[in-house]
């Protein structure tokens, strides 16, 4: 992060509405910035430095207080930039947002077709309802197409107070006509001087000034279409972040950094036959057309031949996982789990991501042993723990509503807590003793079946299970046993997909028979 210094800065003017009195200001005019087009600006009361953090603060013991974010702004039909955009960025935050729409403008990807400016007097009966009622932390604005307008603010805001005020002013359009000048900037403190738009920069650059001090935000630029709205995006996190009682500094930076993630996520996306498409806050797009050919639910009949790898056993047989994998699909495997306690964390991630390509191309669920961290990062099916890993409702948090859980139970008591923490099916063993998990307590199938009887999940069994005996297990015929889970059996043999075929084929003629 580098410094400037004060001969490249100008003098501004704006009010806060804590006080209303002007501070002193600054602008950049280094020749690059001053020189670029549609430079977005963005401006925050200073105050902020000794705000409280009060990101979920509990009042009277009884109401959780959640950050709250007020948006005045325009409305945009293709829902890239303006209220859309703030709506969006403050969720993805996890900060609410209350909207007051200034106008309402009919756009796409191609152009703004139509505005429709809201009358002052309902713009400031909005303002009324939502400041009066909801404890608003930060005022955020984006378009504000009147002076009317701005004078409604100002006076709504001297009324019901606001911790800081995050101004978005468009000053330069995107064709070049500069729309306000440099003196509408007298009087802020922290300015935000963006760089994205110098399009002959290998970087995003943008410079802070905190009223003291110059900082330069460097980070690489995304080569991508789908920047519409990036300016709303940014001011609307650093408001986010503010209002969680983030300093203006981090606040600016975790902005930056969320845009810049949001822009690669989104960089092949396609929304629209425009040249400026929108991007995607959630960061979810992508991955749903990645995964359009996968169930989004999970079925419960993916349990009926689970293969877990095991590195160990792979190398000892001379294959790399994803050939095991691959053969254990072909055989037959409805789910498969990458259970493998020995690899490095680096080769793990690259296998994982390429057994992910497999699965996904054959339709089976790729879910990981104990590791939360390498299923995001390869962006698995889900995970399987056990009742010394990360607990399953953590895992539910970290993984969001539609990954599979798998959670490890012995008794009908955790498979009930399983069932409360969002996990999506039990493991229940050792049912037999193994070599494969030395020293584990064996249930047996009277402890397979308590569990299986009890469980409101539906239950996979696990441990010292193969050809020998999987019709036994089957046959304790209880509606929630949904199949096996085996290592050995499959993988620590010469041919996987033999024996992948075998069991298969036993547990199809085993469970027409319990029908
Ligand atoms: C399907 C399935 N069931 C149980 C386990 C065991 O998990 P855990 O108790 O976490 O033990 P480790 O596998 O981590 O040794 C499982 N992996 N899969
Ligand atoms: C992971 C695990 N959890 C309980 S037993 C077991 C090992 C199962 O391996 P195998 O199928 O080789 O007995
Ligand atoms: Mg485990």
């Amino acid at each position: 992060m580098g410094h400037y210094n004060c001969s490249q800065i100008l003098s501004c003017s704006i009010f806060f509405p804590k006080n209303c009195s002007p501070l002193s200001a600054t602008e950049v005019s280094s020749k690059g910035f001053g020189q670029s087009r549609a430079l977005g600006y963005l401006f925050a009361n200073s105050t902020i430095h000794q705000a409280p953090c009060i990101v979920a603060m509990q009042e009277d013991n009884s109401k959780l207080r959640i950050p709250h974010v007020l948006t005045v702004a325009g409305s945009d039909s293709g829902a890239g930039a303006g209220i859309q955009a703030d709506l969006k960025a403050c969720a993805a935050r996890g900060v609410y947002c209350s909207t007051v729409i200034t106008a309402v403008t009919a756009q796409n990807t191609i152009g703004v077709q139509g505005v429709n400016i809201v009358p002052e007097d309902f713009v400031a009966e909005q303002l009324k309802s939502v400041l009066s009622d909801m404890n608003v932390d930060i005022v955020k604005t984006g378009m504000l197409p009147s002076i009317g307008i701005v004078k409604v603010l100002h006076h709504s805001l001297k009324q019901f107070p606001v911790r800081a005020l995050v101004v978005d002013p468009v000053m330069v359009s995107t064709s070049g006509d500069v729309l306000a000048g440099p003196s509408i900037l007298a009087g802020f403190r922290n300015v935000l001087v963006k760089g994205g738009d110098l399009a002959s920069s290998l970087d995003a650059v943008d410079i802070f000034f905190d009223g003291d001090n110059f900082y330069e935000l460097r980070s690489p630029r995304v080569r991508t279409r789908n920047t519409h709205g990036t300016g709303c995006t940014l001011a609307s996190c650093i408001a986010a972040e503010l209002a969680k009682g983030s300093l203006m500094l981090s606040a600016v930076k975790v902005a930056k950094r969320y845009v810049g993630s949001a822009l690669d996520y989104s960089k092949d996306i396609a929304i629209g036959n425009g040249l400026q498409g929108p991007f995607d806050h959630l960061l979810k797009l992508k991955s749903n057309v990645h995964n359009s050919c996968r169930p989004q639910v999970f079925d419960p009949s993916d349990l009926f031949l689970y293969a877990v790898t095991d590195s160990g056993m792979n190398k000892k047989w001379g294959r790399s996982i994803t050939d095991a994998v691959k053969a254990a699909i072909e055989g037959g495997a409805t789910i498969v789990q990458l259970r493998e306690k020995e690899a490095e964390t680096r080769d793990f991630l690259e296998s994982a991501k390429a057994c992910v390509e497999i699965c996904r191309a054959y339709g089976v669920p790729l879910l990981i042993n104990d590791r939360i961290d390498v299923a995001l990062a390869c962006d698995a099916d889900g995970v399987h723990v056990g009742q010394s890993d990360t607990p399953a409702s953590i895992a539910r948090t970290l993984l969001g509503p539609e990954k599979i859980i798998g959670v490890s139970c012995k008794t009908p008591e955790q498979a009930h807590q399983a069932w409360v923490d969002g996990a999506d099916y039990i493991g229940c063993g050792g049912v037999y003793s193994t070599n494969t998990k030395a020293n584990n307590i064996t249930v047996g199938l009277e402890g397979l079946k308590a569990v299986c009887l009890s469980s409101k999940l539906p239950v996979v069994a696990i441990g010292g299970i193969g050809v020998s005996n999987a019709r036994a297990v089957m046959e304790i015929g209880v509606a929630a046993l949904k199949g096996v889970a085996v290592v050995s059996a499959l993988f620590d043999r010469e041919s996987v997909l033999n024996e992948t075929r075998k069991l298969h084929a036993l547990l199809k003629e085993t469970t027409s028979s319990v029908k």
